[in-house]
């Protein structure tokens, strides 16, 4: 089932997600959650901590898995994801630290990296909720356009596109890795609910593309349609290029009261 919920705005989005991955948490305290950075799930982060705090939910056995990382930044550089997904969630949230796991992007090692993480995921029982953005290429994780639908953790290339997106977090788009590792599509598909978030006029090709375009390599988003519960939040314009909005705003508006996201 692939649900889109058009939002009244981001922090609509950041609610409905936290108070979602709340559940969960409530019922399975170690519930293992699929971690994204970027711009886009800040909004459910914070609406996390305040829900952690106002429902006094222990979080001490929340586990982790983020979706990607530079390959080849410091370890102590700001923009890697380590550092993002320390400084944005595990801290904020109350996280335990060990529990919380990033793909290893540094260079030693990085030949079998990919597979340590897959095996780490598996051992875990898997993700049971995967947050996801999406890059204006389509990109879902780092999975530049081309990825296989079979794909798992590994090493990828930056397209100049992604490299260009994020320059903003660098001092100029060279500062930008070339590399990442990033989980696969397959990787992606295995987690048992995938929320996806995307907000603003930016997002609305992209956002369309992967939700109502061809399933395509060519268009890595567009693996969501392969999954069985997915969840989409958007605002009015990140949703402006659906061509079936009507219908998700009436299935929506009435749906069954018993199902929840
Ligand atoms: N690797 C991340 C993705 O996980 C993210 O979804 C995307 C969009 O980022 P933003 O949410 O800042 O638009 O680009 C980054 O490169």
């Amino acid at each position: 089932m692939a649900e889109i919920v058009v939002v009244r705005d981001q922090d609509a989005a950041g609610e409905l997600a936290a108070g979602s991955i709340l559940d969960l948490i409530a019922a399975k305290p170690d519930a293992v959650l699929g971690l994204a950075t970027g711009s886009t799930p800040l909004v459910v982060y914070r609406a996390l901590e305040r829900g952690i705090r106002e429902r006094g939910i222990d979080v001490s056995h929340v586990r982790g898995y983020a979706l990607d990382e530079y390959v080849g930044l410091p370890a102590d550089h700001p923009e890697s994801y380590r550092a993002v997904i320390t400084r944005e969630v595990v801290e904020p949230l109350g996280l335990t630290p060990s529990l919380i796991h990033v793909p290893n992007g540094s260079l030693e090692g990085i030949e079998h990296a990919g597979a340590d993480y897959e095996k780490a995921i598996a051992q875990s029982g898997g993700v049971d909720v995967q947050l996801l953005g999406i890059g204006t290429d389509g990109h879902i994780g780092f999975n530049e356009p081309g990825s296989s639908f079979a794909s798992v953790t590994r090493v990828k290339t930056l397209t100049e596109q992604t490299r260009k997106d994020n320059a903003r977090f660098f001092a100029s788009e060279d500062d930008v890795p070339m590399h990442c590792i990033t989980q696969g599509l397959s990787t992606i598909l295995k987690a048992r609910h995938l929320l996806l978030l995307a907000f603003g006029e930016g997002k609305a090709e992209a956002l369309a593309g992967a939700v109502e375009g061809p399933v395509s390599a060519s268009n890595p988003g567009s693996a969501v349609q392969l999954h069985p519960h997915v969840t989409v939040l958007v605002d009015e314009a990140a949703a402006s290029r659906l061509r079936n909005l009507d219908y998700y705003r009436y299935a929506y508006a009435n749906k069954p009261a018993w199902q929840t996201l």
